[in-house]
């Protein structure tokens, strides 16, 4: 691998613009036949989204996918979320158990309309069958496999009939499969991103590592479709995860979905838990983050998130902060 290089090493170079305002900029991204208004997820995490939240994501038209840490729920969720107009987006493992959620969501004709199979190490036989069944049983769903970081995985995965990928392994914000197992995108995300765009023939989606909303334009510029955010997202009103008080300070918890906080025990313990700043309502991330990226689109020299896809790019080893910080 040439060319290797993380997000904080890139900067995008802008192109003449051609419009008045950035209001003009359109920020939103077709997936799986539904139109969202960001090109950005939560984390299917428990500290990220619970069922109020997404809720509240989908009825402001923004794309969500439910974690699957209360497995017993999700047939109920999917048919709460339709009955309301919305969309059902939700997440399976690859247990044996999940053979048979499959087939009862099929027998009793509750079909999501986003299905996601969350696994830490994606490129395996494992997901290939779980993808191979979902489509047997449930065709319509539109099937998100993740997580991978080569484009032989991507490949693969999209020949079993997934319709999307999910790239990244291990460069999250509580991840620490980087540092306890030696493998991972951790580091150069970004340009893993890039190779595995470049064997793709259906949407990416970028996950982990982002720190900025300026890196959410960098995502689009590198090949992903849709950007999807943990960290970011964590410690708002809104987030599932316990609110402390820390030196006087009220913070929210995050954790990873393979730390023992999550799995209850200490096997194969692959994330911890942080504490983050409380942030106020998300809704008012979701804003700057659309008025950010509104901003990108204008420097790209366009009007549409398509315009960054093609703008050229510099790389400017780990010195894009300088030292600086957003506020
Ligand atoms: N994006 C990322 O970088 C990472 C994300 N995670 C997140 O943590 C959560 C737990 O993930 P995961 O452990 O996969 O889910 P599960 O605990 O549900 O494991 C799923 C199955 O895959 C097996 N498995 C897990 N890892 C491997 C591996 N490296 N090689 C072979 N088999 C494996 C497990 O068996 P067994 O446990 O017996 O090995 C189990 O049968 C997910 O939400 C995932 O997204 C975790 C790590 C990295
Ligand atoms: N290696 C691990 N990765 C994890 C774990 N739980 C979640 N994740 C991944 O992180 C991203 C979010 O990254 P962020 O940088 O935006 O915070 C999430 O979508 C998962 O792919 C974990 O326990 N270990």
């Amino acid at each position: 691998m040439d060319n290797v290089f993380d997000y904080e090493d890139i900067q995008l170079i802008p192109a003449k613009c051609i419009v008045e305002s950035r209001s003009e900029c359109d920020t939103s991204v077709t997936l799986g036949g539904h139109t969202f208004k960001l090109p950005v997820v939560p984390a299917n995490m428990q500290t990220i989204i619970d069922e109020s939240l997404a809720v509240k994501l989908a009825e402001n038209g923004y794309f969500y996918i439910m974690h699957r840490f209360n497995p017993e729920t999700r047939i109920d969720f999917i048919k709460d979320m339709q009955a309301r107009g919305l969309i059902a987006s939700i997440s399976v493992g690859v247990k044996d158990e999940e053979y048979t959620f499959i087939e009862e969501l099929a027998a009793a004709n509750v079909v999501p309309d986003f299905m996601t199979i969350d696994i830490a190490h994606g490129h395996s036989n494992a997901v290939i069958r779980m993808i191979q069944h979902i489509k047997k049983h449930l065709p319509t769903s539109f099937v998100i496999a993740g997580n991978v970081g080569t484009p032989e995985a991507v490949r693969e995965l999209e020949n079993a009939g997934a319709d999307a990928t999910k790239v990244g392994i291990g460069p999250g914000k509580v991840c620490i499969t980087k540092i306890k197992t030696g493998f991972g995108t951790g580091g150069w995300q970004l340009a893993a991103l890039r190779w595995c765009a470049k064997a793709a023939t259906k949407p990416i989606i970028a996950d982990g590592g982002i720190r900025t909303n300026g890196d959410i334009a960098k995502s689009v510029r590198f090949g992903a479709s849709m950007v999807m955010i943990g960290s970011l997202f964590a410690g708002h009103e809104e987030s599932p995860g316990e609110t402390i008080e820390i030196d006087g300070k009220t913070v929210k918890e995050y954790f990873g979905s393979a730390s023992e906080f999550q799995k209850g025990e200490r096997k194969n313990v692959e994330g911890k838990k942080m504490f983050v700043e409380h942030k106020g309502s998300i809704k008012d991330t979701l804003i700057e983050m659309q008025q950010d990226l509104q901003s990108s689109i204008s420097y790209a020299g366009g009007n549409k998130l398509d315009a960054i896809r093609n703008v050229d790019y510099v790389i400017v080893k780990n010195s894009i902060f300088n030292g600086d910080k957003v506020y």
